[in-house]
């Protein structure tokens, strides 16, 4: 579904590559995530692969459009929702997305339905100038489904959000995916990446440091670690030790040969510590 090689872009006067010589491609129907710092290059790759920007270096196809080359067939074939709100403050949501949705040449979804997807069919006829962030957010996050996207890109889709929204536009996100939808998403959110996608791609400074799903990267670099809840006495003691460490296998072993053991879990790795441990920087 999307396929680029050796994908390079300099901004115009600057003296570094925001895009640094990245290979990928993303299966049809896989949730692939593109996870790095601020700054490091993803809004641009987005940027190349809905054909904001101009492929300056490399080769690159997505939905089968060469982006050297791009039609407007390709924007019937993707959806794009913007980190920032793109809305028109002068016009009401549903105006909102019947203006969007006379733009293009493809079948597309009933505005209102639409709306009520993301919680806000009781404000349609409500001026998006009077939209908090997050209704913004919303709407612009709507407008990218209204042409039923082969391909969704999704750049920060629950950041800003509150902890319920975020969690109906998670579910709308996995749904979209199980009818065939491959989903392009770009974050620095970790608990987000781990949780929708199929694999993700770590950048930094522009470079693409490595790509693998969520569950072989904990495989690979996790190292396990237990919390263990014991009684010594008429105290309860907690430990958090790696059943990698020699002197913390001991240690485990004369915990659980003393008896008294109130609670033990294990405990993986997050994709934020295997993060810094492969790109030696934090998400932030
Ligand atoms: N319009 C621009 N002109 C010049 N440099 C830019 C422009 N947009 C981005 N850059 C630079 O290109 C590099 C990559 O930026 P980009 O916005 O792609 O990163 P990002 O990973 O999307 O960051 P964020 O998470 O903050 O959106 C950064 O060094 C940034 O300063």
């Amino acid at each position: 579904m999307i396929k680029v090689s050796n994908l390079t872009y300099v901004y115009d006067k600057s003296d570094h590559k925001a895009v640094d010589d990245v290979s990928f491609e993303v299966e049809k129907g896989e949730v692939f995530g593109f996870l790095g710092p601020s700054g490091a290059g993803k809004s641009t790759t987005q940027g190349i692969l809905t054909g904001l920007l101009p492929i300056q270096g490399g080769e690159g196809s997505v939905a089968g459009h060469d982006l050297r080359k791009i039609s407007s067939e390709m924007f019937n074939s993707i959806g794009v929702s913007f980190e920032q709100s793109n809305v028109y403050g002068k016009l009401t949501a549903l105006e909102n997305l019947e203006f969007y949705r006379k733009l293009f040449d493809t079948d597309t979804m009933d505005p209102m339905e639409l709306l009520k997807l993301v919680g806000l069919d009781h404000v349609s006829k409500k001026r998006a100038s009077t939209f908090s962030k997050g209704m913004k957010h919303r709407l612009t996050f709507a407008r990218s489904m209204l042409n039923k996207p082969e391909i969704w890109f999704l750049d920060e889709p629950t950041t800003g959000l509150d902890p319920a929204i975020g969690n109906q536009i998670k579910d709308i996100i996995k749904e979209k995916n199980q009818e065939g939808t491959t989903i392009f998403l770009t974050t620095h959110n970790m608990f987000i990446a781990d949780e929708l996608c199929h694999r993700v791609g770590f950048i930094v400074d522009g470079k693409l440091r490595l790509i693998d799903s969520p569950k072989n990267l904990k495989l690979k670099y996790g190292e396990k670690m237990i919390d263990i809840e014991y009684r010594e006495g008429d105290r309860s003691i907690k430990e958090t030790l790696s059943i990698i460490e020699d002197n913390d296998r001991h240690r485990l072993r004369s915990i659980i040969d003393k008896g008294e053991i109130l609670t033990m879990h294990t405990k993986e790795a997050t994709l934020e510590e295997i993060f810094i441990k492969v790109t030696g920087r934090g998400l932030v």
